[in-house]
């Protein structure tokens, strides 16, 4: 195992993240534009991850992605569909625009309590059935118990068995005691070979927050000043009002910079968020995600 996670400053600044957070919660009102509600609509990862949901709701989710230019013209859309992995085949057959991406969870999630060869296997068959990108859940339980390599050695693997396909690791930031353990979990994430961080599940409280958000980005901008590779970030449950949105969108750009704000770098992982933003942009109640 690489080591080289360890190269770097482990301890977080509390005082740096909490000011910031402070202040992009102060600040959020004054960016309540259209241009920053269509710009966050544009980089949801459009969600379903119900137990109960049916092979249809990705025929469903596939159709209605395809068809929105026709409802709403001008009008960015999503940048992505996710869901179990079941669902992702329907969706594909469904999709008809191109350029919005078919993420799954996968990996056991969202516990990630399971063998590594069944979730090797999961997230290869997912991507075999269409998938863009895999989410998957650090081996939290281990993570916890100190065992960094085997959380190390899960995620390289998995990068590994899906080909091109783009892996996003949640850390389960809610489960994560401190602050230092974030970004410990952040680095060894980058380190491993993943493509995006992401907050949560959606399946655990506290979800995502503006804090975990601050100590990601931050964790992001260093691997970016040491290895020059770009990660991507992905806040993730709990995500429901424009302005929950916009939190995120200013801290984003406030730690990395506007080449960060588009859908290849940062993605809004929520299930109720986008008939909202869509009722700021039209200035009408929308029901149509
Ligand atoms: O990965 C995304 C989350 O599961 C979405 O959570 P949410 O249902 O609270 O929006």
């Amino acid at each position: 195992m690489s080591e080289s996670y360890l190269n770097y400053e482990l301890k977080v600044n509390e005082n740096e993240v909490n000011s910031l957070v402070a202040d992009v919660k102060h600040s959020i009102s004054q960016h309540r534009t259209d241009a920053n509600f269509r710009k966050c609509l544009s980089l949801i990862d459009l969600t379903s991850l119900n137990a109960n949901d049916p092979i249809g709701k990705g025929a469903e989710m596939g159709a209605k992605v395809s068809n929105f230019s026709s409802h709403f013209p001008g009008i960015q859309n999503v940048a992505a569909i996710c869901v179990y992995p079941p669902l992702v085949k329907a969706v594909r057959d469904n999709l008809s625009d191109k350029a919005v991406k078919i993420a799954a969870v996968g990996a056991g999630f969202p516990s990630s309590q399971t063998f590594i060869e069944v979730k090797e296997l999961e997230c290869k068959r997912t991507v075999e059935a269409g998938a863009d990108e895999i989410d998957i859940v650090i081996s939290l339980g281990t993570f916890l118990s100190g065992d960094h390599k085997t959380v190390y050695n899960e995620i390289a693997a998995i990068k590994k068995n899906i080909g091109n396909a783009h892996l996003k690791v949640i850390l389960e930031t809610g489960a994560l005691p401190t602050y230092d353990s974030i970004r410990l979990a952040s680095l060894i994430s980058m380190e491993a070979g993943c493509d995006f961080i992401k907050t949560s599940t959606g399946k655990m409280e506290p979800a995502a927050t503006l804090e975990a958000a601050a100590i990601m980005c931050l964790s992001i901008k260093d691997y970016y000043n040491k290895h020059k590779i770009k990660i991507g970030f992905k806040p993730a449950g709990g995500i429901v009002t424009p302005d929950d949105a916009l939190g995120y969108l200013l801290v984003v750009e406030r730690i990395l910079g506007d080449e960060w704000t588009n859908p290849e770098l940062f993605r809004l992982g929520a299930s109720r968020l986008a008939n909202n933003l869509l009722s700021e942009i039209t200035g009408k109640v929308v029901n149509y995600y």
